[in-house]
């Protein structure tokens, strides 16, 4: 059932006449996830608690091409990191969704997933059980993969292997019906400069260029953005035993301290809209889950006592439990973009700014045939090991750079990370932003694309802590972009080769040959760092802050994700991922929901 607690608030207070066995705080891509599966048992009751609406009447989520168009608007928290001090004090933009859906309904829609040893890292840093194997099970028992019409194949191009998917999960997972042509050309220009070009990047091998898959419907047309509301929720809006509070903001998590020292939840106080208390309680065996993703599941924690009491104590906040983790190992990918015109006689998606004309037709061609503009997601990309991108002798100063580790990072995670920079997993993203999303002078009526350079792997680690007493204020969000000399020569020397990506033949042929941004002038290691420095953009997929880690090592859950300390309090979102993957982050946050209702439920996936 679905109650939106502003407009039914008489509903609301009904259902809250009952104790749950499972309070899910945060109805997001894990959270909708984890329970519907927990939902499953007739006899447990399961109640979530989200602080946005329905994602499934709004244009923004359900059209695919509309993604990042959520920006600024009221599904949007619209956080910002604080100055960044290696990064020109820039305010980066961090956004998220507040919706039913959290990240899947508002993301790009790319559906890839990471390198095998990139999982395997972490059980390695201490989680049994968390590993490649395991986890693509719990992926695979998500998807639902729609494979591609020959129409499409013999268009594209496009290859999937079906043995790599699930094909009867939830989540429909489909390529777009439509790839521009500038997308093409990435895979033609990554080939002609030696990559290897990846049949199945979903098989624990993601290296070379490849065609993506995307959170998408293929029926009924016209196609529709996946989400997790729409895939987990929606279908099973009857059950009886599944409450869904939309509108509802989480304030902070009632506890009382057990005669084993243990901190133990006994329910959720959250408000609706017009600001009204209410109090969610959980049956005595009941867990609280915290699904509330990497910005505010650690701000719930610490304005719920939690947390490091060096932060809680000047801000008056009664310290339940000193767990020094909360909010610490913050880590996003950083991203920087450079930007091309089009030659005469080709089209971006800029054409659909000036050209209401063709913002017409493709919008009837989306709605009568499901085809066109509109269907677009990614669909083709590059994951680029560091022996790709770099020299020889460029090899050899990576050595050097890295013979000494940075301060903001643990042993053992640099250590992976070192090991795989040399052993030819992806450490940069390459993907086409088939628009001008970078740059100065853009001249109207004109046609330009972006290569996005993602460096997937930094060194620099930050922090996401509450700086008031007030769930309404944001978190101080501060990823330290760029403070490690790897994450800042690694990234300008992966961007710089973006360049010789956009100058092969294949782009030639698209292309006017100036570049727009940063422009010709820029071809020092010294000019390129300086133009990251001022550009920087974060990747979207911050993760970290309660991270599944042994304690002393900043660790916020063990294995089976209950927050140290506690017992019956877990996280399951991607704040529990100790370090990144190279891949975009929602198939990680789909693999959590699913393998952390299953530790629950005590089966596997
Ligand atoms: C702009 C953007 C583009 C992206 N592009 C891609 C992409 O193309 N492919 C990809 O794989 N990944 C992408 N990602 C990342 C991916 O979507 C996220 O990593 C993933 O969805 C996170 O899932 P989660 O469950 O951890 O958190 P979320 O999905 O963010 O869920 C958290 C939920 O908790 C709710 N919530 C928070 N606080 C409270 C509170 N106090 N009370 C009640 N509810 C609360 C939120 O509203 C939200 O619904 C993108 C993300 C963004 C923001």
């Amino acid at each position: 059932k679905l109650i939106n607690i502003g407009s039914s608030p008489t509903d609301a207070k009904k259902a809250l006449e009952h104790k749950y066995d499972y309070i899910v705080v945060g109805g997001g891509t894990a959270g909708l996830t984890i329970a519907k599966r927990l939902s499953e048992d007739p006899h447990k009751k399961v109640l979530v608690i989200e602080a946005g609406g329905s994602g499934v009447d709004s244009d923004l989520v359900t059209i695919p091409e509309n993604s990042f168009h959520f920006i600024g608007t009221d599904i949007d928290w619209f956080y910002t990191t604080s100055p960044q001090e290696y990064a020109s004090n820039l305010e980066i933009n961090l956004s998220s969704g507040k919706i039913l859906g959290g990240g899947s309904a508002v993301n790009g829609l790319v559906w890839i997933t990471g390198d095998q040893v990139e999982y395997d890292a972490y059980e390695a840093l201490g989680s049994p059980g968390w590993n490649w194997q395991d986890m693509h099970k719990c992926l695979v028992k998500a998807e639902r993969l729609n494979v591609p019409s020959t129409e499409l194949v013999n268009e594209y191009g496009f290859v999937v292997e079906p043995s790599s998917h699930g094909l009867s999960g939830p989540v429909d997972i489909s390529f777009p019906e439509f790839l521009p042509l500038q997308h093409t050309k990435l895979i033609d220009a990554c080939v002609e400069l030696g990559h290897p070009f990846n049949r199945d990047p979903y098989s624990g091998n993601n290296t070379g260029a490849y065609y993506s898959l995307s959170s998408q419907t293929t029926k009924p047309i016209p196609p529709s953005r996946e989400t997790s509301e729409f895939a987990y929720l929606t279908p099973n809006l009857s059950s009886s035993n599944l409450v869904v509070l939309s509108n509802a903001t989480v304030t902070k998590l009632d506890t009382k301290t057990s005669s084993k020292q243990l901190v133990k939840a006994t329910g959720v106080e959250f408000a609706s809209p017009d600001g009204t208390s209410y109090t969610a309680k959980l049956s005595t065996k009941g867990e609280v889950i915290l699904s509330a993703g990497t910005i505010r599941t650690p701000q719930l924690l610490e304005l719920s006592g939690i947390g490091d009491s060096d932060i809680l104590g000047p801000l008056g906040i009664d310290v339940k439990l000193d767990l020094k983790g909360v909010g610490a190992n913050f880590e996003d990918q950083s991203l920087t973009i450079i930007t091309y015109q089009l030659k005469d006689g080709y089209l971006s998606f800029d054409a659909l700014g000036y050209n209401q004309t063709l913002l017409a037709e493709q919008q009837a061609l989306y709605e009568n045939t499901g085809t066109g503009w509109l269907t677009f997601a990614q669909g083709a990309g590059d994951m680029s090991s560091a022996l790709t991108v770099l020299t020889s002798d460029e090899l050899a100063e990576a050595e050097q750079i890295l013979a000494t580790k940075p301060d903001s990072i643990s042993d053992d995670q640099f250590e992976l990370i070192k090991k795989n920079v040399f052993n030819g997993s992806p450490q940069a993203e390459y993907i086409i932003f088939n628009s001008f999303s970078g740059g100065e002078n853009k001249l109207p009526n004109t046609s330009y694309i972006s290569l996005a350079i993602t460096h997937l792997h930094p060194l620099s680690r930050g922090s996401i802590h509450i700086n008031s007493t007030s769930i309404y204020d944001h978190p101080i969000i501060d990823p330290k972009v760029l403070s490690t000399e790897w994450d800042t020569w690694f990234l300008a020397k992966a961007t710089a080769y973006g360049r010789k990506i956009m100058q092969t033949k294949a782009f030639g042929e698209i292309l006017e040959e100036e570049e727009v941004w940063p422009g010709a002038n820029t071809t020092t290691i010294d000019q390129w760092i300086d133009f990251i420095r001022k550009t920087v953009n974060l990747g979207y997929h911050p993760i970290g802050t309660a991270s599944m880690l042994p304690r002393e090592k900043n660790g916020v859950v063990a294995a089976d994700l209950v927050v140290y300390g506690t017992s019956n309090i877990r996280v399951a979102d991607v704040s529990i991922a100790p370090t990144h993957i190279s891949a975009h982050t929602q198939t990680l946050a789909y693999t959590i929901g699913e393998k952390a209702a299953a530790i629950i439920k005590g089966t596997s996936c």
